[in-house]
């Protein structure tokens, strides 16, 4: 076994401990601050799944709100958001933002014209509008789900899936965030399912990262890292340092 097979066998082991931390800590957000609950917007990825989960556990299902919200997204993820709510009874809606994203991009457009990415980029954004009116009107916080992976190289959209109010899974990586979903219960399919920002057709982000999860949580848990994925992961660690501080003011 190696450092890093070694590393994951010993997060199994205080996984317990470890859930207990993180649903201590949302309701200590929520409660503590006397507000009222949580949204989350609920992809049908893995990483919104274990986050929605661990609201639930923490405030229950009555004080978690899980959005949808498709705009040209694959059916599988609606049925893996469907799956998910069902297995963890959580509160699922859906708002369906194709025509505010085509109607924002066709207006930008007759500006200047956008590639796949910041249409992508766009649509997410305004996922993190919709969150916020629904967290604005009943009082609640918009939980962010970017785990330590994803920050680390500023996988995510700026002011997008990138701005929310809380983090319960910043510190994990998605190796753990893998573990975790098992513990908590989530299905199969999204177990399984290749990670993706589903901001355009076909996008899966080791892909477009160009490195393997495995290449970056093998980088951050243990150091060790082939020299062609160590330079891309410090290069887009670099480049990305700008979505991990506030902004320069003077
Ligand atoms: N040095 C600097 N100091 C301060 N601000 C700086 C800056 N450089 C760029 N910026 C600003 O940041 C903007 C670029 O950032 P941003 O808008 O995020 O755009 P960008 O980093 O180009 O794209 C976001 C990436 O995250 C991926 N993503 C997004 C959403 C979810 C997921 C997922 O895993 O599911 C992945 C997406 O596929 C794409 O590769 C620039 O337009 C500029 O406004
Ligand atoms: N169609 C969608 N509806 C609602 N929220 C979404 C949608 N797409 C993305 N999001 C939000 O943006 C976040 C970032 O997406 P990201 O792909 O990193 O996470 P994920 O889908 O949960 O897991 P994975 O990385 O394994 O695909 C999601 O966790 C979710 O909160
Ligand atoms: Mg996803």
């Amino acid at each position: 076994m190696d450092k890093f097979e070694e590393y994951l066998l010993q997060y199994e082991e205080r996984l317990e401990e470890d859930i207990a931390k993180r649903v201590a800590f949302i309701r200590e957000q929520v409660d503590g601050q006397k507000l009222g609950g949580a949204v989350v917007g609920i992809s049908g990825g893995i990483d919104s799944a274990v986050t929605a989960a661990l609201c639930v556990r923490a405030l229950g299902k009555e004080r978690v709100i899980g959005v949808w919200m498709p705009a040209y997204s694959q059916a599988v993820h609606a049925e893996d958001s469907r799956k998910l709510a069902e297995a963890i009874d959580l509160n699922l809606v859906t708002v369906d933002l194709s025509k505010a994203y085509d109607a924002a991009v066709a207006e930008i457009s007759k500006v200047l014209e956008l590639d796949d990415k910041t249409k992508g980029n766009t649509k997410a954004r305004l996922r993190m509008t919709t969150l916020y009116a629904i967290a604005n009107q009943k009082g609640y916080l918009v939980i962010d789900t970017c785990n330590r992976s994803e920050v680390y190289v500023g996988y995510m959209t700026k002011g997008g899936d990138g701005l929310a109010d809380i983090n319960p899974v910043a510190s994990l990586t998605k190796h753990e965030v893998r573990i975790m979903a098992r513990q908590l219960g989530i299905p199969e399919s999204i177990l399984t399912k290749a990670p993706s920002a589903d901001l355009w057709a076909g996008q899966t982000d080791e892909q477009e990262m160009g490195f393997t999860y495995e290449d970056l949580d093998r980088f951050l848990l243990t150091g060790e890292a082939n020299p062609e994925a160590k330079e891309k992961i410090e290069y887009l660690h670099r480049i990305s340092e700008h979505k991990r501080r506030a902004m320069p003011e003077i």
